[in-house]
């Protein structure tokens, strides 16, 4: 898809597929055009040009797309002097849904307490949850989240995760976007790394996450004799200011027989590995066009 905004290239010839049973992160700095491209596919905004498709279908012919796709696109879009029943009750019945999936659905985000309050004195975070509902409304096969953690606190925001866990997990199609590196390393499968309207790579977390794997800190009371059995093995071995050694060229299990077959005792051996912040920022330098306009904060 590509999508100008007047003089604003949003999206530009950004192609990607989503698919059911795992969740895919959409990942990019503030203006990379993940918004805009969660609107598109809700038929919000139209493409300049290509096409954003659900189940093989443009979402405007999709008779009753509450059932198929479900999206929480911006939560403070409500009407404040509703209740978040009347709301949630409102959107049910355009799709004739009972209003016992409401109250369902009300007590699954954990608003039940605050149901027949209005929704302009709610949080951010209970506008989320409430968001959230109404995305989940028609038990939908694909559901797209537009930054769904913002405004939760901590307990809101694990429940957020384990949500989209479920419903992967339910073979559902989840596509969420963040700017938040730490989010994506601990909800997502998938992640598509996005900036300026293009997609800069995709890649599964596990395959991100070996990809980037920098080095193994060994920790040992016989650390200089495990030093070198590890040099004689051909590895490269640094010290570490607090008694530590830093290996690379190899992987922890051999380092591990190689102690016990020396009866070295090991008291720490970790895998480490770039932050997603550092990956981030090396794929986004490596895309040229971001290095001429410079690194946007994240
Ligand atoms: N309705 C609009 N009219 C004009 N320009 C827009 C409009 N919506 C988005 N843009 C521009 O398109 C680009 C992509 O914006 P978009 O909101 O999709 O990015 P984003 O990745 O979702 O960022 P954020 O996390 O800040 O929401 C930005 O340059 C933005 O200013």
């Amino acid at each position: 898809m590509t999508k100008r905004y007047g003089p604003t290239l949003a999206l530009d010839r950004l192609s990607f597929q989503a698919h059911p049973g795992r969740v895919t992160g959409f990942l990019g700095p503030n203006g990379a055009g993940k918004s805009t491209t969660l609107r598109v596919i809700v038929g919000l905004h139209g493409p300049t040009s290509g096409v954003a498709l659900v189940n093989g279908r443009r979402y405007a012919e999709i008779s009753r797309p509450l059932y198929e796709v479900g999206a929480l696109l911006d939560a403070g879009a409500v009407h404040p002097g509703r209740t978040a029943f009347k709301q949630l009750a409102c959107l049910a019945r355009s799709h004739r849904i009972g209003t016992s999936r409401v109250k369902t659905l009300l007590e699954q985000v954990g608003l039940q307490d605050v149901a027949h309050k209005r929704i302009g004195g709610f949080s951010l975070g209970m506008r989320q949850r409430l968001g959230i509902a109404a995305a989940l409304l028609g038990d939908p096969g694909v559901v797209l989240l537009d930054e769904p953690v913002n405004g939760l606190d901590a307990e809101g925001i694990h429940w957020v995760r384990g949500l989209m866990r479920t419903l992967a997990s339910e073979g559902r199609t989840v596509l969420l976007s963040s700017h938040l590196m730490s989010e994506m390393a601990l909800t997502v499968d998938h992640v598509l790394i996005i900036g300026r309207g293009r997609l800069i790579a995709e890649s599964s977390m596990e395959d991100l996450a070996k990809r980037f794997r920098r080095d193994i800190l060994v920790r040992s009371p016989m650390h200089v004799e495990l030093g070198g059995v590890l040099r004689a093995a051909g590895m490269s071995v640094s010290s570490e200011p607090r008694g530590g050694l830093v290996v690379t060229g190899s992987d922890t299990a051999t380092i591990g027989d190689l102690a016990a077959e020396r009866r070295i005792p090991i008291h720490e051996l970790t895998q480490r590995s770039a932050t997603l912040e550092d990956v981030y920022l090396e794929m986004t330098d490596e895309a040229a066009d971001y290095r001429a306009g410079g690194r946007r904060s994240l």
